[in-house]
């Protein structure tokens, strides 16, 4: 369900810059200029053309990536580094090699000094619910590229965080398993109720998995439309068959088609290939 419009933001951006040093000393501006909020317990995607600054965003939300200007505060204390409160996905579900699953699910648990045996049923519990019951001791190089990328989503929940930060989680996967994972990913939710910023290339991905769509776009870059997404839940795949469901995502595609507009105009060819499904 949309949380109520009332609750204070879990997560703050507020005027949020970023210029890049580029290898040859000049600057590159990231964002222009970016301020959203985010309330507990809302899924919000970040849709744009490639390189318009999504991942830099959720970087500095993350605290992985400094602020050139601006501020990010989370649960009311500023975002200044690396933090607790905290899990990220990212393309590449990054798992250690050597570890089993379950091994991989508990590092957060031991890279945060937290008392292993407290978590060790949570983390079972939690590949339970991605359907990796059997697979706990199964290694990296034993598991499907989704199977792996559902450790990722257990060890990025395992410590409880308050907000889920997700970079392009799934566009590695092949389309079948891909939907299977926003179903699995919004099974999840509903029990753990995390609050998720969540970059996607994909329209109907952020569409079917969010209770709200930014579309950052323009050169330098900021956030062009912010729409609710007006869909029940839990939902079901059929919604995708909806006239609403297509209604919502040519609103999205059209603010996108008109950031790629604006990225052609102001920098040239790199725009034309970006990547929008
Ligand atoms: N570490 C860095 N150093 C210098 N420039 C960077 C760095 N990271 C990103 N950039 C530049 O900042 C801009 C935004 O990049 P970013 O990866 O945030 O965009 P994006 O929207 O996530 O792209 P994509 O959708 O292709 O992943 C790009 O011009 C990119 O080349």
């Amino acid at each position: 369900m949309t949380p109520p419009a009332a609750l204070p933001p879990l997560v703050s951006v507020d005027g949020v810059q970023k210029t890049y040093l580029g290898r040859q000393g000049g600057a590159i501006q990231a964002v222009a200029s970016a301020t959203l909020a985010v309330r507990k317990g809302e899924f919000v995607s970040l849709l744009g053309p490639s390189g318009c600054g999504k991942s830099t965003l959720l970087m500095m939300v993350a605290g992985l990536e400094p602020v050139t200007a601006g501020s990010i505060a989370l649960n009311g204390t500023p975002v200044t580094g690396p933090r607790r409160d905290i899990g990220i996905i990212f393309q590449d579900a990054t798992l250690l090699p050597w570890k089993s699953a379950l091994e991989n699910v508990l590092f957060p648990v031991r890279i945060l000094k937290l008392p292993v045996d407290k978590y060790i049923d949570r983390a079972r519990e939690l590949l339970r619910m991605v359907g990796l019951s059997g697979f706990e001791t199964k290694k990296p190089a034993e598991l499907s590229g989704g199977m792996r990328q559902r450790v990722a989503i257990c060890r990025a929940l395992v410590h409880d965080p308050d907000i889920l930060l997700m970079d392009e989680p799934f566009s590695a996967l092949d389309a079948i398993t891909r939907d299977q994972m926003n179903v699995a990913l919004s099974e999840i939710l509903e029990t753990y109720h995390k609050t998720v910023i969540f970059v996607t290339h994909s329209i109907r991905e952020a569409a079917f998995l969010s209770d709200r769509v930014l579309v950052m776009g323009g050169r330098p870059s900021t956030i062009i439309l912010d729409m609710e997404m007006p869909f029940a839940r839990p939902r079901r795949f059929d919604i995708e068959e909806t006239a609403e469901f297509t209604a919502v995502c040519r609103t999205l595609r059209l603010s996108i088609e008109d950031a790629h507009a604006d990225a052609g105009a102001s920098r040239g060819p790199r725009a034309a290939g970006s990547r929008v499904e």
